[in-house]
């Protein structure tokens, strides 16, 4: 792997990446390696940050595979709700004017196999009935997923995708003769800049790397080379608008019924670069709007990519891991083998039950497939040997036992596997602090370390003497303070105790219909009313959180920082007197934090801002405000109001 060329280095810092605190040598390094184990949060991010601006810069340091299934998976892993996963990876800052986007441009969320679809079809299906519409004759459209530089033609403007909200200016590309693809016609909206492949190949190929290095450069300021100003005048590059796409349109049901045929379909209808199928419903707005948008992509659409990698592999071994929840896991060991840009030595088979089934043991021949940001999978077993099945739990020894297909171990107070990953879940659901992972949580627990409560009565001392280094200790030490004071929402702290059947989203869910105190005293009646909630699931949440009830009330009495879900109900009923106001803080606040409150006002529904400006509804003064700055607010006719009001208009004055 060479270092980052110099038109790399220019690109970064044309994108503004100054403030990474990886070198060019580093950063070759590490792509070198593909090996994110030994990143800190902070450099893995940074990385893909790097990785992400060279890529839409059309330089591109690593293979697509290795940021989707190496890095962006091992920050999923880390932190499956870390911002950079749910936001839009910024596009290459185009020089131009920062504008907002007439409406948010979003990602997809995107699949890589059949089922993947399925179940995105499922989901329509329960939209579909909770708006009382015949899912049968709703309407599929897929259209081929295009491989160009996203861009939003409003009519007057043409933006670039930018961070989803915000992007730049880049109408000049029409100025130079662009043309628009389909009828036509300005004004359609969302689509792609791309440039036909028959016409790269051509006439291209010998100038530009490849077809998104040349995208990149019809939007670049500085003047047009001579052969793309040809391939823009021979209309052999377009801006296509995909709402004007040729298309495939069907029901679910045919969607399913020919699927790799409707795939190989959608990518043939045109001549360019496409890198997956486009899959969304059409034809109504209610079910649409019912479904709404996560901050990364519209729920009523998802794009199937389907470079999918398969290999036969031999499995050396199956090694049976305990759970949190004491179920015991089948992990087959396999001969390494890469794919999709990563050398693969494990696969998980779904449980004991389909080991059992399929006869997978030391020298079974196994199809593996790896795709997305998926772990590697096993497809099926092309030749089954006897099958390993343990007997007792790998951890503590107790005896397993069977339920259905899976194997338990029974053992929950005292199996160390058990207790180890319960702590390491907390830690990882929190997702605020480093430093508690798997080593540090076995050898906490090797001291006599067995709760989450009893992590957070330890002391530097203790830890000493456990045999951390004075600045692992203090460090450790941080990382609990931090947990604490650092503010967090209710749901995610819920989550991290790992209640059966409680996810983030339904975390979520439960804490907007009641508050976090009240939920131990919900039955299971109460549960099924919250929508999204079935009776089997209501019981088992009810069960889990008196089971849960005692370790819980100890954790939360330690004090932390939780910023309390809304209540729907309440929502509907008042909303909040600083709903679509601009807010400025400054000063030294007394009553919180100035990020806390920042937080908060935009879960109220405020923008913050970052200094004054005409826009500007409030300015809000701690104390400490120099008198020239609260006169040139009031000049700009901002309201000023100190700390004190501020709260009172929340209805929070004490
Ligand atoms: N190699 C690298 O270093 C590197 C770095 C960053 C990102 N990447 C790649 O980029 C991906 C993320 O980029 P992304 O967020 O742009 O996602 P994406 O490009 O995979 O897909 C989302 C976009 O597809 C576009 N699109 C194209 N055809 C469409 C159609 N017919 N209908 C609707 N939308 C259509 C839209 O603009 C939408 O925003 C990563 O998963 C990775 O594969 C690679
Ligand atoms: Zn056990």
């Amino acid at each position: 792997m060479p270092s980052l060329s110099k038109t790399q280095i220019e690109l970064l810092k044309e994108a503004d990446i100054e403030s990474t605190h990886l070198s060019p040598e580093l950063i070759a390094q590490i792509a070198k390696q593909a090996s994110p184990k030994e990143l800190t949060n902070e450099q893995l991010l940074e990385f893909l940050q790097v990785c992400n601006a060279l890529y839409r810069g059309g330089e591109p340091f690593i293979s697509d595979a290795d940021y989707d299934f190496v890095f962006l998976a091992e920050l999923q892993k880390r932190h499956p709700h870390h911002p950079y996963l749910e936001t839009v990876e910024p596009e290459v800052v185009a020089v131009g004017k920062t504008v907002t986007l007439p409406e948010p441009m979003l990602s997809t969320e995107k699949t890589y196999s059949q089922s993947g679809i399925e179940k995105w079809l499922s989901r329509l299906e329960k939209a579909a009935d909770d708006c009382d519409v015949d899912f049968s004759t709703l309407m599929i459209r897929a259209t081929p997923k295009l491989d160009g530089y996203a861009a939003y033609d409003d009519g007057k403007l043409l933006y670039t995708r930018g961070d989803g909200r915000k992007g730049t200016d880049i109408s000049r590309v029409f100025e130079r003769g662009l043309k628009v693809g389909g009828n036509g016609k300005r004004g359609q909206g969302a689509g792609e800049i791309v440039v036909s492949q028959t016409y790269f190949n051509n006439h291209l190929a010998d100038y530009f790397e490849n077809s998104r290095n040349f995208q990149a450069s019809i939007i670049k300021e500085k003047d047009l080379e001579q052969h793309a100003l040809e391939a823009i005048q021979n209309h052999a590059a377009v801006f296509f608008p995909f709402s004007q796409l040729p298309d495939w349109k069907g029901t679910a049901a045919e969607v399913l019924a020919d699927f790799d045929q409707v795939i190989e379909k959608v990518y043939s209808l045109v001549d360019y670069d496409v890198d997956g199928v486009v899959f969304e419903l059409v034809g109504n707005e209610q079910i649409k709007k019912y479904l709404g948008a996560t901050r990364h992509h519209h729920r009523w659409q998802i794009a199937y990519k389907s470079n999918v990698e398969t290999a036969e592999v031999i499995v050396i071994k199956v090694t049976p891991q305990t759970s949190r929840s004491g179920r015991v896991n089948p992990v087959a060991e396999l001969t390494p083998t890469k794919l999709s840009g990563a050398v693969i030595s494990r696969a998980t088979a779904h449980h004991y039950g389909m080991v059992k089934e399929l006869g997978i043991g030391v020298g079974t021949l196994i199809e593996l497939t790896r795709s997305g940001l998926v772990i590697p999978k096993i497809e099926r077993v092309i030749i089954p040997k006897e099958p390993q099945i343990p007997e007792h739990c790998p951890s503590c020894g107790s005896e397993l036992v069977w339920d259905s297909d899976y194997l338990y171990c029974l053992n929950t107070t005292k199996c160390p596997a058990q207790i180890e990953n319960t702590i390491e879940h907390f830690f990882r659901t929190l997702a605020n602090v480093d430093g508690f992972g798997q080593k540090t949580v076995e050898k906490l627990h090797a001291c006599g370390i067995n709760s989450v409560y009893a992590v957070y009565q330890l002391d530097m001392e203790q830890l000493q003497d456990m045999g951390f280094g004075d600045k692992t200790a203090q460090n450790l030490m941080d990382q609990l303070q931090r947990s604490r004071s650092e503010s967090i929402e209710d749901w995610r702290f819920l989550g991290a105790f790992g209640i059966h059947r409680m996810g983030l989203g339904n975390c979520e869910r439960l804490l907007q219909h009641h508050h976090l105190m009240d939920i131990f005293k919900l039955t299971v009646e109460d549960v099924i009313n919250i929508e999204g909630f079935a009776e089997k699931t209501s019981a088992a949440v009810v069960e889990c959180l008196a089971k849960i009830k005692t370790d819980f009330m100890q954790i939360h009495q330690l004090g932390f920082n939780l910023i309390q879900t809304p209540l729907i109900a309440e929502q509907q009923q008042n909303i909040s007197p600083i709903s679509g106001k601009t807010i400025v803080f400054t000063g030294a606040m007394i009553h919180g934090k100035r990020d806390d409150m920042s937080k908060e006002a935009k879960r109220l529904g405020a923008k913050v801002g970052s200094s004054v400006t005409g826009k500007t509804d409030f300015l809000v003064t701690g104390s400490d405000v120099g008198a020239a700055k609260i006169a040139a607010a009031t000049e700009k006719g901002v309201r000023v109001i100190s700390e004190e009001d501020y709260l009172a208009l929340l209805g929070r004055s004490e």
